[in-house]
């Protein structure tokens, strides 16, 4: 089978900060229609190399390409208007709106109607908010929490927050999905159930990077990995060649790759 275009590309990625070297010339894709892990032990760079991806940081040194084009320079909102998303390690929702207006602030930050038609409600205005409403209460039925959309968002329990998260994320009709830890503080139904969700999500025609402590969740859901030890890619393969690998045991069990060997 032919390989899948890369639709991600991280090229020699180097990020400082002060003496501190987070991301060392890390180089990998993210392959159109994947689940791709990215993991590696605490302070291994990883959630510098999502928030260099989204635009919270910018490289040192080396080049981010989404869909073809540079992420250098370019801001949060910009990056969201490319078709990447992302969720948060620490779920942020707006806790007094509904979980269906959540949703839908999701879809409205993608919208192409300018603020004086929505101002005075213009056609055009009336139609994209008919359709971000259906396809808010898609989503959410697709995470589940569908009969939920009246509730506050603060009224959800912990897992469905964080589903409501990813509804979130998706409303801005991304190309990517960036889930950073979504299963922190999940017990194992709940992780099944997320594996689920991320198979549907790539289902849809998301490509999904997925950044996730749990290593069964990682093994059991992404078709690729990639390891980071001290901001240093040590590994890419398939899960199974991730498993094997001396270099990433012994990262991961804190010894010389001799002795894990
Ligand atoms: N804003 C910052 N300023 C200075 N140092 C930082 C900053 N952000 C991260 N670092 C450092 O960069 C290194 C990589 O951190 P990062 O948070 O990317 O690791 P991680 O792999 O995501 O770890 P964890 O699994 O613990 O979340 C760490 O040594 C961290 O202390």
């Amino acid at each position: 089978m032919p390989e899948a275009r890369a639709l991600l590309e991280v090229d020699n990625a180097t990020l400082r900060f002060g003496g501190l070297t987070a991301l060392d010339q890390v180089t990998f894709d993210i392959r159109e229609g994947e689940i791709l892990g990215l993991i590696g032990p605490n302070g291994a760079g990883k959630t510098t190399c999502f928030n260099a991806m989204t635009g919270v940081y910018q490289l040192t040194s080396g080049q981010i390409r989404f869909d073809g084009d540079s992420l250098a320079g370019r801001k949060r909102h910009s990056i969201t208007k490319l078709g990447m998303a992302r969720t948060f390690q620490n779920i942020r929702l707006f806790k007094a709106m509904t979980v269906l207006e959540n949703v839908m602030v999701g879809a409205d930050a993608h919208s192409k109607v300018s603020f004086f038609e929505a101002l005075f409600r213009m056609p055009r205005h009336r139609r994209t908010e008919a359709a971000s409403l259906a396809r808010a209460k898609e989503l959410l039925d697709l995470v589940g929490i569908k009969a939920r959309h009246d509730e506050l968002a603060t009224n959800l329990s912990y897992g469905d927050q964080r589903r409501l998260e990813i509804a979130r994320a998706m409303a801005t009709n991304p190309k990517l999905l960036c889930l950073d830890e979504p299963a922190a503080g999940f017990n194992p139904a709940e992780k099944q159930r997320l594996m689920e969700l991320i198979r549907k999500v790539r289902d849809q025609g998301i490509t999904v990077l997925l950044i996730e402590h749990d290593m069964r969740l990682v093994m059991g859901v992404t078709d690729r990995i990639v390891v980071l030890e001290f901001g240093r890619k040590i590994a890419e393969g398939t899960p199974a060649e991730i498993r094997d690998n001396p270099a990433v045991i012994a990262a991961y069990l804190g010894v010389d790759e001799e002795d894990a060997s």
